[in-house]
């Protein structure tokens, strides 16, 4: 019988303390207390101290004297691994890096280095050929690689040489041999190997010592990226932008120097930063370009050089890649605040003036090649109109018929530039698409041979890759065949 009870003592207090009562607890009035209470005080020196009372007053328990206990005092801060910071410029150099060689690649013993004629050979159409090494630095030099382009999987770069490249090399051969500038835009759909003509052409410009410069992204001149500043004295003004100039004339030396040590000057030269006198060497005069100011001034010194009638001057290959970036107004403002023409800007001025027909003459002859781009390129409606333009009439002039229309301008569209049109109202039009069978078979195989193709190359593979690719566009080619090896 006592269980229960002794059970209900545990949960409910005794029934002597009534449970509602409430529990009051008597203020402890304690010495220490006591001490810290202000006096009572009638005068202004017996006060309690200001101090005291603006920091104690609020916190009665926290202003209690003695040692805190603090967790995790001697804990370490935390600071995450986030591996080394990369350094200005470098995640650039990392994206532009382009690999040429690839080791694990099968070398192809019947591939044959590229020779001074070859590229005007129609025999040599339809057959892969290997970049010399030298060459390969003088490409290399002036930016000709693209990242995207497909270098880092062979032994060695090698191109496809198509008809269309002999059919070009063939026009410059001829214009130099009547000493003119040939002046051609070469166009085509997404891919279709624009820039690898350019290179093509820059290759045979270097293997028959020719000087070539060359604007690898026409976008650089024009996206307000770069350095710009009026010339002094020209009207309307025009702007020099001397980081991008500096960077050119250290590509053109470094790709033409043995040329262009061969090549002395007519004049001299005393408006440059170091004195140059007449018959010194073309590389000399490049040199005085040390730094960005002045780059300019030495620029126009080396091109009034190159084009001086009368010397003894070697042919010359003026190319641009991205033309659709320098026909149309650029990103830059004037003081006005009002946006400058791309053709306001003094070397894009200068490319276009040679373009157009009306710039510096090249004594030996030459040619000035521009190239569209699909992937990277602005909306350019004049630029398109005047190649649709030109092409039609090529093609009735070649036919010696009118049977193809050519395009006019949109009645209700305004945006049409005058400048553009100008400067593409002569050119020659070369259309790039899809290579052929026997030139596909040709690139397949060397790919099979370079172990980068892994299927048998017969018709059937051969026609499925280059039905698969839109009729044999070369980007699409590769895509459809090698896409599995590309890192
Ligand atoms: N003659 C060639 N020989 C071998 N490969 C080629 C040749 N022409 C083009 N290619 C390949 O085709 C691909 C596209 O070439 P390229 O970059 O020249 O095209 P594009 O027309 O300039 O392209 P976009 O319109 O994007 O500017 C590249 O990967 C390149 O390696």
């Amino acid at each position: 019988m006592s269980a229960p009870n002794c059970l209900r003592c545990l949960v409910r207090p005794s029934a002597g303390i009534p449970v509602s009562a409430p529990r009051t607890v008597s203020p402890l009035v304690t010495p220490f207390v006591l001490a810290r209470t202000a006096p009572f005080s009638t005068t202004a020196a017996n006060a309690r101290p200001k101090k005291e009372a603006q920091g104690k007053s609020d916190g009665g328990g926290s202003s209690r004297g003695g040692k805190k206990l603090q967790l995790g005092k001697f804990k370490k801060e935390k600071v995450a691994d986030r591996g080394r910071t990369p350094l200005p410029g470098e995640r650039k150099a990392y994206r532009k890096r382009i690999t040429l060689s690839n080791d694990n690649a099968i070398p192809v013993p019947w591939l044959t280095d590229l020779g001074p004629a070859d590229l005007a050979d129609p025999r040599s159409s339809g057959k892969v050929m290997a970049l010399p090494e030298e060459v390969q630095d003088q490409l290399r030099a002036s930016e000709a690689f693209k990242a995207t382009q497909c270098w880092g999987m062979f032994r060695k770069p090698a191109v496809l040489v198509r008809k269309e490249t002999t059919d070009l090399v063939n026009r410059m051969e001829d214009a130099v041999d009547k000493k003119e500038t040939l002046r051609l835009v070469v166009t085509g759909d997404k891919v279709t190997g624009k820039s690898m003509m350019l290179l093509q052409a820059m290759t045979h410009a270097y293997l028959n010592n020719w000087i070539v410069i060359h604007v690898p992204e026409a976008q650089e001149l024009t996206t307000a990226c770069t350095d710009y500043a009026p010339i002094p004295n020209t009207d309307p003004v025009q702007y020099m932008q001397n980081v991008y100039v500096l960077k050119l004339i250290q590509a053109i030396k470094r790709a033409n120097e043995k040329v262009l040590a061969k090549t002395y000057t007519m004049t001299a030269h005393p408006e440059l930063p170091q004195n140059m006198p007449a018959n010194s060497s073309l590389l000399a005069l490049a040199n005085v370009a040390k730094e960005a100011e002045g780059a300019w001034a030495v620029f126009q010194a080396l091109w009034t050089e190159l084009t001086a009638q009368g010397a003894n001057r070697p042919p010359i290959l003026l190319t641009l890649d991205g033309l659709a970036h320098v026909m149309k107004v650029s990103d830059y403002r004037a003081p006005s605040f009002d946006l400058i023409h791309s053709h306001d800007l003094a070397l894009v001025r200068l490319f276009s003036d040679v373009l157009a027909g009306g710039g510096a003459k090249f004594p030996s002859g030459g040619a000035v090649l521009a190239a569209t781009s699909r992937s990277n390129a602005p909306r350019a409606a004049s630029m398109e109109l005047a190649l649709a333009q030109r092409e039609a009439e090529q093609s009735n002039k070649e036919k010696e018929k009118t049977d193809v229309e050519v395009p006019k301008k949109d009645p209700f569209f305004r945006g049409y530039d005058d400048r553009v049109e100008a400067v593409l109202r002569s050119v020659q039009v070369l259309r790039l698409k899809g290579i052929d069978k026997l030139e596909a078979r040709a690139l397949m195989e060397y790919w099979a041979a370079s172990g980068m193709l892994r299927a048998m190359v017969d018709e059937k593979t051969v026609t499925e890759k280059w039905t698969l690719a839109g009729s044999g566009v070369l980007g699409e080619m590769e895509r459809a065949a090698l896409l599995t090896m590309r890192v």
